[in-house]
């Protein structure tokens, strides 16, 4: 592969769809190798805007307004960032010869969860939590009848727990219909329901499908709040046996969607079991840990895989944890308080986003600690965290 330099004629162009946190990684790390960056999201000044070498501001929902951004800057590879893109488009733009990363299908069925519930579950045979979808909340009320309480209601497009609630009884489905219309990113009112599993615990097993072949990172274990994660840590212990049947559910959805890049899939563990609960084609939230933890991170191991260079191995340095900061209020003019602080706690760092805007429960940064094992890592990055202050004005 010839990597010519940025900006210049012989140049890889690498277009990245959402620009938050996880994408400013991104394209930290193309940059490392080389690739000139071009971020988009919805608005002016998003963390991956930050770092690109340019960038656009259109709603990634329509799908005109994506495909005439692909096509006059011609990007060699398109890599989506967040689920709530206008993905049929992403699949005209592939029929054309662009590639999208890991494929425009992957892009397109985890973008609803319907699309990989029902790929996962009905094609694949993975176990995964009972679910019916509905419209309306007349169809609400009876899949919530058939799925039993207490269960999960989530919008079909969402992502970072938005929209989603426990419906403990009958007397919530009201609410729960209202909070799922009301914050999901996408245009359709439609929700799953889900049955509630009483899992042990859950993790993330981050998978790379590249020239390489298959390969995983030690697993993450996550804390969610609000299905929102408020720590990781890896590795997460587990059985060696139930960590093979992870592996193996983990290999089967990458594989089915395929493609080159990483990959977070989420796996809830009983005692004796282990459900699917949902795949990111692409770097996942919980795997900021890794940035720490791997001598590549989940970001750098994407761009590898998806420039198509060789992932021959993931050397695992040392257990580690992340926690995330929060803001608690709207505020355009913030500013974060207690770095001198968090990083006087040992083996720490903290990544700053940089959002432009502060908003009740968004992420604006993270602590992420080493430690002789998980419990002290855990420790030191929720120190850590709670020494940080964002002072909203
Ligand atoms: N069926 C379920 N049973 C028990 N807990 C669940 C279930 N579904 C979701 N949760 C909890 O809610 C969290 C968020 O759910 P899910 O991953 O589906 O939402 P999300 O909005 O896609 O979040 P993200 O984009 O951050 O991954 C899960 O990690 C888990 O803690
Ligand atoms: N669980 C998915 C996830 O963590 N996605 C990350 O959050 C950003 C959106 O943040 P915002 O809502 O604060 O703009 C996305 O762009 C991505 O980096
Ligand atoms: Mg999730």
């Amino acid at each position: 592969m010839n990597i010519g330099a940025p900006l210049q004629q012989k140049g890889i162009k690498l277009m990245i769809l959402g620009s938050g946190e996880l994408g400013k990684e991104v394209i930290m790390e193309a940059q490392r190798l080389g690739v000139e960056t071009i971020a988009v999201d919805r608005y002016d000044g998003a963390p991956a805007m930050q770092t690109a070498h340019r960038s656009y501001v259109i709603d990634m929902l329509e799908a005109d307004k994506l495909k005439e951004i692909v096509r006059w800057e011609k990007p060699d590879y398109i890599v989506p960032e967040i689920e709530a893109l206008a993905t049929e488009a992403l699949i005209e733009l592939e029929e054309e010869g662009f590639r999208v990363i890991p494929t425009a299908r992957a892009a397109h069925l985890t973008m609803d969860r319907e699309g990989i519930r029902r790929l996962a579950s009905e094609e694949l045979k993975i176990p995964t939590a009972s679910y019916q979808f509905a419209d309306n909340i007349e169809e609400l009320a009876s899949a919530v009848k058939e799925i039993g309480t207490p269960c999960v209601i989530k919008p079909v497009m969402s992502s970072s727990g938005k929209g989603q609630t426990v419906c403990r009884s009958e007397a919530d489905i009201e609410t729960s219909w209202q909070e799922a219309v009301g914050s999901g990113r996408g245009k359709k009112n439609r929700v799953i329901v889900e049955s509630f599993i009483p899992f042990e615990s859950e993790i993330t097993l981050l998978t790379v499908q590249s020239i390489s072949g298959t390969s995983y990172c030690e697993p993450i274990g996550h804390e969610q709040k609000d299905g929102d994660y408020i720590q990781s840590w890896q590795p997460h212990p587990m059985p060696a046996a139930q960590l093979e049947q992870a592996k193996k559910i983990a290999s089967e959805v990458t594989a089915a969607l395929g493609g080159y890049g990483l990959f977070g899939v989420e796996l809830f563990l009983t005692k004796d079991h282990v459900y699917f609960s949902e795949v990111s084609p692409r770097p996942h939230d919980t795997g900021m840990v890794t940035l720490a933890t791997q001598h590549l991170s989940e970001f750098a191991l994407h761009v590898r895989a998806v420039l198509g260079l060789p992932v021959e191995d993931i050397v695992f340095h040392r257990a580690g944890a992340s926690y995330a900061v929060k803001a608690e209020k709207e505020s355009k003019n913030y500013h974060i308080e207690g770095a001198q602080e968090a990083l006087l706690i040992p083996e720490t760092e903290l990544r700053i986003f940089g959002k432009p805007e502060t908003k009740p429960g968004r992420r604006m940064a993270v602590a992420i600690s080493l430690g002789a094992d998980v419990e002290e890592a855990k420790q030191r990055s929720k120190q850590a965290a709670e020494k940080i202050n964002i002072i909203e004005e």
